[in-house]
């Protein structure tokens, strides 16, 4: 009846389980060790094989030979050897086992106390094993077939009374006869391979693996087995097993409720029924031929069985010979691994066999101390692995939370103060990454402020020092190519903003990435940064940029050992950020005194080490004093020129003749020296003719400004150039005319010369509004033709409307365009040797600008407002690279104003730093309108404006 049942079920559960295809299976092969990997959620304990002794009683032969029986079971787990013969007294007197079942006891008994609960966990998913070990005719198989079908009906009975589970059982036999493994369930007498599975262990390859329909079926197997079994005559035994036999059952099983649900999860184990050959004595089974070579190699095989589990029993120190037998290697998860494991010790009570009883005993005992580490095993689907995943990791949140109340909930504890410790910690943190980012940004504003004054101040006070040729009082007054350069391709920015510096770094980016040559990126720097380069004496601009610099490092290092200390939780953290917000705070008080508008200090101009050329810069400041002393020297060559000028003598200069005029835009004007007085390749003239025709000269009835401005420069003695040996110091004089209006220029002149201008313009406001338009059109077309960025062209094009103030700007832009696209074409000459080749690279510069607009474009814009533009500009949606296509369009169509104005707005709105009606003009490179800005210490007020 329950077998009947359970037919039913279990036919139902296996195309049910199997149809899913899901699971791991080990159909089709016969697995001698579980993966590991097929261990569940339930670790395994380390438990100590059971072992039990079984004493049959006295056979007919062993009777008939008045044989006596020299062991008696005195305890359910005590044996003791009771002969008085005097070669025993050296063995001990008692033996205890987990249990001993004397000859009375029955099959059943032996196997409900000996074996039951070993073969039940195979129910449970957990593996087991039952071995029969003893000498020959000790009553192995007598045991063994009967424990097996106790235990198999018990599972039997287990899984009818287990409704809630479906079960699966499959069934395979295999015999080890003469060390080949062959499938007593297959006709085929060929021996099976063992194979090494790297996940399953030792596998038997081809092994029919038989599922059971029920227990008339695997009665059936039984039969099969029996029949095929390796069965010969001894001498001690009639029907004597001449190989070793595993049985196994496979039972898989799993909730009926999970079958539909993501949680399925199936537990699966084996159970193996193993029936060893006896060990025996070819004197006592009178074995012979293949008797003899069956005891050989059974022999063996246990030999190897017996040192495995001697070894075992003294721990898993060492190599463990499993592979030295097909037993041992099949058997390996049973001895110690993946697995229940009972053995039952079969022996003779007869004293004729008294020797190979204390051998099966000697075995018995050490295998007792072998443990093996069962586990539930689990073979999960990936949904219900995920789903028992998500479920740890909610306990382990809720544990977390849960430890979390407690620590913080509750009387102060140590724990709290960790707490608030921690808290406070993240606020330093955060508090110094903020300081941090201001003293970056403060740094770049200062270095930007010192490069924009240097230049308006300083702007034709450069040195070239030569060490070994020129002493420093004969150093001549030359400007630094690297100034040029980088006042023709940067964005002039004597008053800078927090974006445009982080535009400026964008496009320093974009340069690295396209690893734009060195020599173009140092012309991209400032030329406070060419000082330290050119290993000159510490300079207050070098000195804050250095301060900066450590500054920002020692508070990145800062944040990091912060960090270090939260890792190692350490309780005086509170301290040492203190310690260190101070450390920073007193940074940022010296970088404030370090400006050179608060310390007052100058450049420190030393010689240097370097046999190059260097290039230095002189504020303002000093320069009186480096004046002085270069009057001193004046008998080297370039005179000193009309160091008594002043404002009074300008107006004689505005009458000079157009020849003289196009001097004026040469150096000659603004230092004081003629042509003549300079070596040929200092100089560098302008095609003034040029220049007024383009424009219009639109001074006629008013003052040029940069006549003016040359004037006044001259009058005040801004500068002076001596005549040095160019062929021997290599090195160049050049100065770009939009230079020669510096913002140190007295401000009352500059106000006035604004006054001029618009009082001009407000003379004649539709002729100014002309000039304008072609002014800007010049500047726009030679923009192109000098390829200047985009985004000074953007910003220029929407800050100067036309308002009469502007004429000073565009005038000065334009002569500054002039002077670029001029020098350019002096390709042959040396003097703008670098300048040129900063013309031809400006090109690519510009490409990058492109790359630069196009990356902001997908930054800033979203997809909506992006695709807007695209169709506005004429871009297909369905091309590829339409942010570079769109880059590419910008500032091409340049007599079309509306292309002009659209792509400014468009640049703006990428780079997004200052709204252009806010843009200050001094943005670019210019202060005629507020000459306070140039007071010295009012400079951090200045940029906090323009911020
Ligand atoms: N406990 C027992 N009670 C009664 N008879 C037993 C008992 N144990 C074994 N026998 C009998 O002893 C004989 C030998 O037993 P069995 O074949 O099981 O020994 P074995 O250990 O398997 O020997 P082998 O190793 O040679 O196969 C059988 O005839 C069996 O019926």
């Amino acid at each position: 009846m329950l077998l009947g049942k359970t037919t039913k079920k279990m036919s139902v559960v296996s195309s049910t389980v199997r149809g899913r295809g899901e699971r791991r299976s080990v159909l089709g092969s016969w697995v001698g060790e579980e993966s590991a990997s097929m261990a569940g959620d339930v670790a395994g304990e380390s438990e100590k094989i059971h072992v039990a002794i079984r004493l049959r009683p006295l056979n007919d032969k062993e009777k008939a030979k008045n044989d006596v029986s020299d062991w008696e079971c005195i305890s359910s787990n005590t044996l003791i050897f009771k002969s008085s013969m005097p070669d025993r007294s050296m063995l001990p007197a008692a033996f205890t086992f987990d249990r001993v079942f004397g000859p009375d006891s029955g099959t059943k008994q032996v196997y409900e106390e000996a074996a039951k609960e070993v073969a039940l966990s195979v129910v449970t998913g957990v593996n087991a094993s039952i071995f029969a070990y003893g000498q020959t005719s000790s009553g192995k198989t007598y045991t063994m077939s009967g424990v097996t079908k106790y235990a198999l009906a018990d599972i039997f009975d287990y899984i009818y009374k287990n409704q809630e589970r479906e079960f699966v059982l499959k069934f395979s036999a295999i015999e080890i006869y003469n060390e080949a493994v062959r499938d007593l369930l297959s006709s085929d007498p060929s021996p099976l391979r063992l194979l090494d599975d790297p996940e399953r262990g030792t596998v038997v390859d081809k092994l029919i693996e038989e599922p059971i329909e029920d227990w008339n079926h695997l009665q059936e197997l039984f039969s099969i087995c029996e029949a095929q079994r390796h069965i010969g005559e001894t001498a001690l035994n009639e029907f004597s097993s001449r190989s070793h036999q595993i049985l196994r059952l496979t039972v898989e099983s799993c909730a009926r409720d999970n079958l539909g649900a993501e949680n399925l999860s199936t537990l699966t184990a084996s159970l193996n029924f193993i029936d060893l050959a006896g060990s025996e004595r070819a004197s006592q089974t009178w074995s012979t031929g293949t008797r003899l070579k069956e005891g050989s190699h059974i022999n063996r095989s246990l030999l190897t069985l017996g040192t495995v589990i001697r070894k075992l029993s003294k721990g898993r120190n060492g190599h463990i010979p499993y592979r030295e037998s097909k037993l041992t290697r099949i058997l390996q998860n049973s001895l110690g691994g993946n697995a229940k494991t009972a053995i039952i010790c079969t022996m003779s009570p007869a004293r004729c066999h008294a020797e190979q009883s204390r051998n099966t005993l000697g075995f018995a005992s050490c295998a007792k101390e072998v443990s093996t580490s069962a586990q539930v095993n689990v073979v999960m689907t990936d949904k219900a692995l995920v789903k028992q995943l998500q479920r740890e990791i909610s306990r382990l949140e809720g544990q977390l939370e849960r430890q979390a109340k407690s620590s913080f909930g509750g009387t102060v504890s140590k724990t709290n103060d960790t707490a608030a410790l921690l808290r406070e910690k993240d606020l330093l943190i955060e508090q110094m990454e903020k300081e941090i980012k201001e003293l970056t940004w403060q740094r770049d504003l200062a270095q930007s402020h010192i490069d924009s004054l240097l230049k308006s101040v300083g702007e034709d006070r450069l040195f070239r020092v030569e060490e070994n040729s020129v002493s420093e009082a004969d150093a001549g007054l030359v400007r630094s190519n690297t100034e040029r350069e980088y006042d023709q391709f940067s964005m002039p920015s004597p008053v800078p903003n927090r974006q445009l510096l982080e535009t400026q770094a964008s496009l320093e980016a974009y340069s690295l990435q396209e690893e734009i040559p060195q020599r173009n990126t140092s012309e991209s720097e400032n030329i406070c940064r060419d000082v330290p380069c050119a290993e000159m004496g510490e300079t207050p601009s070098t000195k804050m940029a250095t301060t900066a610099d450590e500054t920002a490092e020692v508070a990145l290092t800062t944040i990091e050992e912060t960090k270090e200390l939260c890792d190692v939780g350490s309780y005086d953290i509170h301290e040492i950020l203190k310690r260190r917000v101070q450390e920073l705070q007193k940074t940022i008080e010296s970088l404030n005194q370090s400006s050179p508008f608060s310390s007052g200090k100058g450049v420190s101009l030393t010689r240097s080490k370097s046999k190059k050329v260097v290039v230095v810069t002189i504020p303002s400041a000093l320069w009186s004093k480096k004046e002085e002393d270069e009057e001193d020297s004046e008998e080297d060559g370039c005179n000193a020129r009309d160091s008594s000028a002043t404002d009074e003598e300008i107006p004689e200069r505005r009458g000079n003749s157009k020849e003289e005029d196009n001097k004026g835009l040469k150096m000659e004007h603004e230092s004081g020296m003629k042509d003549s007085d300079y070596p040929e390749s200092c100089v560098v003239g302008t095609k003034e003719d040029e220049i007024i025709k383009e424009i219009d000269v639109h001074f006629d009835d008013t003052t040029s400004v940069l006549d003016s401005v040359a004037g006044w420069k001259k009058g005040k003695k801004m500068m002076k150039h001596q005549k040095q040996p160019t062929r021997e110091l290599g090195v160049i004089s050049v100065v770009e005319p939009s230079r020669r209006i510096p913002e140190a220029m007295p401000t009352t002149r500059a106000r006035d010369l604004v006054s001029e201008t618009n009082r001009s313009s407000n003379q004649s406001p539709a002729n100014w509004s002309q000039k304008f338009e072609r002014y800007r059109r010049k500047i726009i077309e030679l923009w192109a033709k000098c390829n200047i960025p985009l985004v000074h062209r953007s910003y220029f094009f929407l800050l100067f409307k036309g308002d009469p103030s502007d004429n000073v700007y565009l005038e000065v832009e334009l002569r500054r365009l002039y002077f670029i696209k001029d020098t350019a074409a002096r390709g042959n000459n040396p003097v703008v040797d670098t300048q040129i080749a900063t013309y031809t690279s400006s090109p690519k510069l510009l490409n990058r600008e492109r790359m630069m607009l196009a990356k902001q474009l997908q930054k800033k814009l979203s997809r909506k407002e992006r695709e807007e533009i695209y169709l506005k500009w004429n871009i297909e949606l369905d091309t590829k690279q339409r942010a570079l296509q769109l880059a590419g369009k910008l500032w091409t169509d340049l007599r079309n104003m509306r292309h002009v104005r659209e792509s400014s707005i468009l640049v703006v709105k990428l780079i997004g730093f200052v709204e252009p009606q806010y843009a200050p003009k001094e943005l670019f490179g210019l202060n005629f309108l507020n000459p306070s800005a140039n007071q010295k210490g009012s400079w951090r007020d200045n940029m906090s404006a323009l911020l």
